[in-house]
């Protein structure tokens, strides 16, 4: 699986990388981001990915969020993907700053022109997870997932659809119930098309309401947050995960929707990861 490395810059001991590689799932180059901590010279370490939101890229996360200090300390590796196919080509991939361009939404699309390039829960639970076991000192078997809004659903409806790859997960201000917001509305119509049951495949809400269990999940939220009255819903992911699967949502008065907020509980959700992922 080769892969071309874009700049590599040594951070807190460890080594922050930004690549590129001819993606076959995707059918596309696709570019991403590892933090390879210190430990990582005594042996392979877990595994934390992070999925970025709307018109991020995988730059995002190790620019803004602040990870690399606690990661070194922790000696967990950081794997941030780009957030979709870009320069497929198709008619206004990128017009909308909610759909095509910068907003894959984790999911492999059904609905043409979409479904040639958008895999990108293929891409991440499949390949990007292969090459990062294959070419880099990383440990498989002790794989985290998290992130922040649409990456935040992403982060719940992959470790919620796929168990066996998670053995942690926590999210930012996620989107818990797409199939109910504006955003998400949007996505998996054009991704997906109308057929709503074929959308609670990928709504993180309708996932647990089906009997879909996934580690003990950790979600912050901002109450000052531009998009929680609309789009989020973390009310209805709390209500519906009484129903037996682990959950601890906290709410944080004044704090918005921004890196901001993500960098400043960023140390707990690494501590969070690295109880299930170090023991
Ligand atoms: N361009 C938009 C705002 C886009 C935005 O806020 N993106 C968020 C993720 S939103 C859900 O997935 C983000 O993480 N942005 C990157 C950042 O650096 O903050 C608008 O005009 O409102």
């Amino acid at each position: 699986m080769p892969f071309e490395t874009l700049s590599q810059h040594l951070c807190f001991g460890g080594r922050q990388g930004f690549y590129r590689h001819q993606s076959r799932e995707i059918g596309l180059p696709m570019r991403f981001s590892v933090f390879v901590p210190p430990q990582a010279a005594d042996g392979p370490v877990p595994v934390l990915f992070y999925l970025a939101g709307l018109t991020c890229t995988e730059e995002t996360f190790p620019i803004k969020a602040g990870a690399q200090r606690l990661a070194a300390e922790l000696g967990l590796m950081l794997v941030a993907p780009d957030t979709s196919p870009r320069d497929a080509r198709i008619p206004g991939e990128a017009d909308a700053w909610d759909f095509g361009v910068g907003a894959g939404f984790y999911l492999d699309a059904t609905r043409e022109p979409w479904s040639r390039h958008w895999r990108m829960e293929s891409y991440i639970t499949g390949e990007l997870r292969q090459l990062i076991g294959l070419r880099f000192p990383a440990d498989l078997k002790r794989c985290g997932i998290f992130g922040h809004s649409m990456g935040g659903h992403g982060a719940l409806t992959l470790a919620l659809r796929h168990p066996d790859l998670y053995r942690s997960v926590s999210a930012f201000a996620p989107i818990a119930a797409p199939s109910r917001c504006p955003w998400g509305e949007k996505a998996f119509s054009g991704y997906l098309g109308t057929d709503r049951a074929m959308w609670r495949e990928h709504d993180a809400c309708a996932l647990v309401e089906d009997g879909r269990r996934c580690p003990p999940i950790l979600i912050d939220q901002g109450m000052a947050d531009q998009f929680l009255a609309t789009q989020l819903n973390p009310d209805r992911f709390e209500w519906v995960c009484c129903d037996g699967q682990p959950l601890t949502l906290r709410l944080h008065e004044g704090y918005d929707h921004g890196y901001y907020f993500i960098s400043t509980f960023m140390a707990d959700h690494l501590a969070h990861h690295a109880q299930f992922l170090k023991a």
